[in-house]
């Protein structure tokens, strides 16, 4: 029989924290990880490099088959380096405008199922931690472990907020929680692989709950389901 790759996925909405447990898990259990987040990023940007409408679907799909993509974790141990068309495009693939614009064209059917092969690569031995909307839903619905994380959308905006500062951007607070609350409503509502938790998750409430406790509640989990699926 061939060995079964885990995968543990962590889905929820912007800001709940999932790229910051994901990375941590990823790490301790010495697994691959997927931020899905950044692929739609990275077409969201090389698409308005190109000029293209956020409705254009043909061309935004042609573009996705064709994306010439490469996550680089060799080069250093924090960071995964993220090269479009050659260019390390790892930081403004984290602006605003290509966050809006990735949350748009993943509204477009076809333009999630041309990435679908993309995602499903990444599992690989010895494990994937794989972080987005839809990992447990539609990707990996074999999955041996799926989470659901959330926070309220306040205390979202205000991590958001501190993120932001930290970077040494500007903010208005008032501004990005109307942002991630628009930004949930597209996700939630769309037609094709719309937010939601999937069957059998843990879902966590993070509202409340440090970074740590987080990681904690999802090792214990995951561990539960793993030696169950052995
Ligand atoms: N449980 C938590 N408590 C406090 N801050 C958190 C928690 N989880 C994540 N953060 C912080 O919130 C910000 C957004 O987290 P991130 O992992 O980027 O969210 P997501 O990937 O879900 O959009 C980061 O600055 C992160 O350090
Ligand atoms: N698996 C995924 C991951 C991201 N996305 C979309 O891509 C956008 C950017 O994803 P992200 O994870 O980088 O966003 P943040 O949570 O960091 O704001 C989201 O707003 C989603 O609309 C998706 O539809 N499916």
């Amino acid at each position: 029989m061939t060995k079964q790759i885990p995968v543990i996925t962590i889905d929820g909405p912007s800001g709940a924290g999932k790229g910051t447990v994901s990375r941590i898990l990823a790490d301790k259990l010495g697994w691959h990880l997927l931020d899905s987040g950044a692929i739609y990023r990275v077409l969201a940007l090389a698409a308005l490099h190109h000029g293209f409408a956020a409705d254009d679907e043909a061309s935004l799909v042609a573009l996705a088959g064709a994306l010439d993509v490469k996550f680089d974790v060799e080069e250093d141990p924090d960071l995964t380096h993220i090269i479009l068309e050659g260019e390390d495009v790892t930081m403004t693939i984290r602006n605003e405008e290509v966050g809006n614009m990735a949350s748009k064209i993943a509204a477009l059917p076809r333009v999630r199922e041309a990435l679908l092969r993309r995602q499903r690569a990444f599992k690989e031995l010895p494990g994937l931690v794989a972080d987005g909307r839809d990992m447990g839903t539609v990707v990996f619905t074999d999955a041996a472990a799926k989470v659901f994380l959330t926070a309220s959308p306040e205390e979202r905006a205000q991590r958001r907020y501190q993120q932001l500062l930290d970077k040494g951007f500007t903010a208005k607070i008032d501004q990005l929680i109307t942002e991630i609350r628009e930004r949930d409503a597209r996700d939630t509502n769309r037609s094709v692989a719309p937010l939601r938790a999937a069957e059998g998750s843990l879902q966590i409430d993070s509202t409340d709950l440090s970074i740590d406790e987080v990681v904690d509640n999802i090792l214990e989990f995951a561990y539960s389901k793993l030696s169950h699926s052995e």
